[in-house]
């Protein structure tokens, strides 16, 4: 068992996956040996993360999650702790393993209640074993109304002053997507905004699942840790990685600013144009750019040449659009672009030799399906792309809602992927990276210090950096949204995370 940590990558299957992981390694062991070994692996990271705990509530759900909580029951119980469980199930419709398990918890002697104890405490411990991955919602299956009673356990586990422990996944979450089933939504009553959130575990079990890497399931899973049962994943393929950090890229002595590229940032449309000036959103793409190790920076603002230098950033070189060599610059396009970019695209799009696209960029792709033709024709090249769209641009590019791409981010992520033939960065929490043909990655870094304006411009200037001094595609868009994520992870505790300050760091 160990905790998982961005310092390494991960592989991650899905439902599917993992049933069919568990199906021929039951098949290969004695009965219920999987389940044995789920719940003493519990029991063990309950006693290490709440060793001093008077009472454990243990919330067994009617299917095989919760008898890996009886089982843990057992275990517990035996180690002299007080136990107490709330079962949902029945021993006679419960399925095999579980109701084993449930025989060994009452033979060890543990104490049945049917709701939560209302004597819990911080030092005390809840272990959720409600709903694993049989909640996986499937898209032919109609919702379930769930019972009051589960309804009622799922409300003290998110409210409880105690630490909880959730075994496999938070119940109610799909190990797919990370959103939670229809129902299963946790809330939290507004007098429960401001208090300090209880500590949250997940103990994954078999293997790790992606959805409690993206979407909801980052705050729902608290932090990961993984038991794999003592079963090797085989010859069953990931349907995701968990990226790991960047490779080591030491600069030889003898190289020079050619030798990372030249990045040049198109876009910021003046304040002329419509009464809203976004060159801002352009100068922060091009610090980024700058302080990631490009070896230049040039900058084409959309505004009629109002502005003729950064004085903050005076190593910036403004550039008019018909003075830049696109066929020998990296561009990163879009940021703050407005409705001035779709002049540009057409040209940038066919003719420059690596390109971000972003923001206004996206959003005009999204109008004009010329401009899609020619962003699939650049992988046709081998013309390297990324396309780095938060999730309302994303729906935007598929012709979805927001809500739409959200309800399965790897799966939207691989559409654009697949449809634009070019690198997507899907972003928010839990960012998802795709390429055609090639397994998704899901960024570990990342917090929610990011969700404020303009972050996404750093990001766009930084995979710029990266392709400029050479990275491919899915390289340069994965180191970058890890380092991107890792600067705002080690933030000074009390100094605003601005964009402009996150742009100056992001060089380490
Ligand atoms: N698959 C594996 O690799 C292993 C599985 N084990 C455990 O078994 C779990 C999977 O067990 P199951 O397949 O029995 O599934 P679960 O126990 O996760 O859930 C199935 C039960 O929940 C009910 N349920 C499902 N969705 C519901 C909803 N929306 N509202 C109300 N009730 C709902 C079902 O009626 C069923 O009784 C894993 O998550 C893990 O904890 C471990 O014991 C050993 C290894
Ligand atoms: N809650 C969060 N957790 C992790 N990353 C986040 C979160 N909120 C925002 N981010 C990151 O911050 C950046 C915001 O980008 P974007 O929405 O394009 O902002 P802007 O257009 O203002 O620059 C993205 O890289 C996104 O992944
Ligand atoms: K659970």
């Amino acid at each position: 068992m160990h905790r998982i940590t961005p310092h390494q990558p991960h592989p991650l299957f899905n439902t599917a996956a993992t049933r069919r992981l568990e199906k021929a390694a039951a098949a290969a062991l004695p009965p219920h040996t999987l389940m044995q070994r789920a719940g003493l692996a519990v029991a063990q990271l309950a006693q290490a993360l709440a060793p001093h705990a008077r009472t454990v509530w243990i919330a067994c759900g009617p299917g095989n999650n919760g008898g890996d909580g009886l089982e843990a029951a057992m275990h517990l119980q035996r180690s002299g702790r007080k136990v107490i469980v709330t079962w949902l199930g029945q021993p006679d419709t419960a399925p095999a393993d579980a109701r084993a398990s449930w025989q060994r918890a009452r033979d060890a002697g543990v104490a049945w209640a049917d709701a939560a104890p209302n004597d819990l405490d911080a030092n005390d411990l809840c272990i959720d074993a409600l709903l694993g991955i049989g909640v996986a919602s499937s898209p032919h299956s109609p919702p379930r109304t769930p019972d009051a009673r589960l309804l009622t356990c799922l409300q003290a586990l998110h409210h409880s002053p105690a630490p909880v422990l959730a075994v496999d996944l938070p119940s109610g979450l799909d190990a797919d997507t990370g959103q939670f089933a229809a129902g299963l939504t946790p809330d939290t009553p507004p007098h429960l905004h401001h208090r300090a959130p209880t500590p949250r575990h997940t103990l994954s079990l078999l293997t790790l699942k992606p959805g409690l890497f993206t979407a909801t399931g980052r705050d729902a899973a608290g932090h990961v840790w993984l038991d794999d049962l003592g079963v090797e994943p085989g010859h069953e393929p990931p349907n995701a990685w968990l990226s790991g950090p960047a490779l080591p890229a030491p600069r030889a002595h003898a190289s020079h600013k050619g030798s990372y590229g030249d990045v040049a940032v198109v876009g910021g449309e003046g304040l002329a144009a419509r009464g809203m000036g976004m060159a801002g959103a352009a100068l922060l793409a091009a610090s980024a750019a700058l302080h990631s190790g490009a070896g230049r920076v040039l900058v084409t603002l959309l505004d009629d040449g109002h502005l003729q230098l950064d004085p903050q950033q005076p190593e910036l070189m403004l550039r008019r659009f018909d003075a830049l060599a696109l066929e020998q610059l990296t561009m990163v396009c879009g940021c703050g672009g407005g409705q001035a970019i779709a002049h540009v695209l057409p040209e940038v799009i066919s003719r420059a030799a690596r390109l971000v696209l972003d923001a206004d960029a996206l959003n005009t792709i999204a109008t004009q399906a010329a401009l899609h033709a020619l962003v699939v024709a650049r992988g046709q090249h081998g013309q390297p792309t990324v396309i780095t769209p938060h999730p309302l641009e994303a729906a935007r590019l598929l012709g979805l809602t927001t809500a739409e791409v959200q309800a399965d981010r790897l799966d939207a992520a691989q559409q654009l992927a697949d449809q634009f033939n070019c690198v997507a960065v899907l972003k928010g929490s839990g960012t998802v990276i795709a390429a055609p043909d090639r397994v998704p990655a899901i960024n570990p870094t990342g917090n929610a210090r990011l969700a404020t304006a303009g972050t996404g411009d750093v990001l766009a200037g930084m995979v710029g950096a990266h392709l400029a001094a050479g990275a491919s595609a899915w390289r340069a868009a994965s180191e970058a949204v890890y380092q991107h994520g890792q600067a705002a992870d080690v933030w000074p505790a009390g100094l605003a995370l601005t964009a402009s300050a996150l742009a100056r760091r992001v060089g380490g």
